[in-house]
């Protein structure tokens, strides 16, 4: 198998840490370099926590993308940043794999439009984890019979984005199956703001940001005399680490932009 040169942004990160240990371990991947905020000019060696696991540090993504010319870009950062890089990793003819959530519609069409003009492939993922895209899938199933539906998302608390990538990606991939409906009782009203959550499409998506989770969601379907909840829970980070090695390897072979792993993972 070829090798693959990577660059991950976000290195020092919770993701980043797993991500630099992934490739590591990966015979047919090399870390080729590191985007971080800090250190540039360094090396990764000599950063707290990578001991022996040598890459250049950049702080600026063209320079890096211009000098390594890496294959792919791993970001997981923050919704600025993972924004920016995946714009100049595409400019740079470099294939991003973005685990970093908080893209709205129009930046993932601006993605899917300079990826097409590149011809080169690229893969948003709100998540990686591949029990996520199966309970998103049959939640989509499930929204056919049941369209009465409520998203509970629930993540640790240093998390930057509410919702979730994968409660929107979850509503999005119902509503493709469901016409919009207006949930609950007709005249209903908040006396607390928010009490009823966000909607998507008519979907309301509660978001619990809690000390000592992961990332969990659970999708709720109410009909006549039944409920059905659907229910995936991340413990660990390393779940997600098998949806990053298969996007890496699989965007070497795109020559679009694909948002979500539902259409890698047959
Ligand atoms: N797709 C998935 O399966 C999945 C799973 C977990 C987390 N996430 C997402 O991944 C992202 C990172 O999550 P995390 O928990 O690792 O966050 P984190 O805060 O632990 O790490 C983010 C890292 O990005 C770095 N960073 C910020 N701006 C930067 C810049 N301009 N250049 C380089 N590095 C920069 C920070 O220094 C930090 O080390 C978030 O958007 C999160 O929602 C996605
Ligand atoms: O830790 C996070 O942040 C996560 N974010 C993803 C999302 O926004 O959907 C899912 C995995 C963990």
């Amino acid at each position: 198998m070829e090798t693959i040169r990577i660059v991950i942004a976000g290195p020092r990160g919770r993701m980043g840490r797993e991500a630099v240990s992934l490739v590591q371990k990966t015979d047919h991947f090399q870390l080729a370099a590191v985007i971080d905020r800090k250190n540039d000019g360094g090396n990764l060696a000599d950063v707290e926590g990578f001991s022996g696991i040598h890459a250049p540090i950049y702080t600026d993504a063209a320079r890096c993308f211009e000098e390594i010319k890496p294959d792919v870009l791993i970001d997981l950062t923050t919704p600025e940043a993972g924004k920016k890089h995946a714009e100049i990793a595409l400019r740079y003819g470099v294939r991003p794999v973005v685990g970093t959530t908080g893209f709205t519609d129009e930046d993932i069409q601006r993605l899917t439009t300079l990826a097409e003009e590149k011809g080169i492939g690229a893969i948003i993922a709100p998540n990686f984890a591949i029990g996520a895209i199966l309970m998103m899938k049959f939640a989509q199933m499930a929204a056919k019979y049941f369209p009465d539906v409520e998203i509970i998302e629930l993540h640790h608390d240093q998390k930057l984005d509410a919702p979730s990538g994968t409660a929107v990606k979850t509503a999005q991939l119902i509503s493709m199956v469901r016409p919009t409906k207006k949930q609950g009782h007709p005249d209903e009203k908040e006396t607390l703001a928010g009490a009823r959550g966000a909607t998507y499409d008519g979907i309301p998506i509660h978001s619990v940001r809690l000390p000592g989770l992961i990332a969990h969601q659970e999708v709720i379907f109410g009909g006549n005399g039944q409920a059905l909840t659907i229910r995936h829970d991340s413990f660990n980070r390393a779940s997600f680490m098998s949806g990053v090695k298969l996007s890496v390897e699989t965007v070497m072979k795109l020559h679009t932009l694909v948002y979500g792993l539902e259409h890698i993972i047959e």
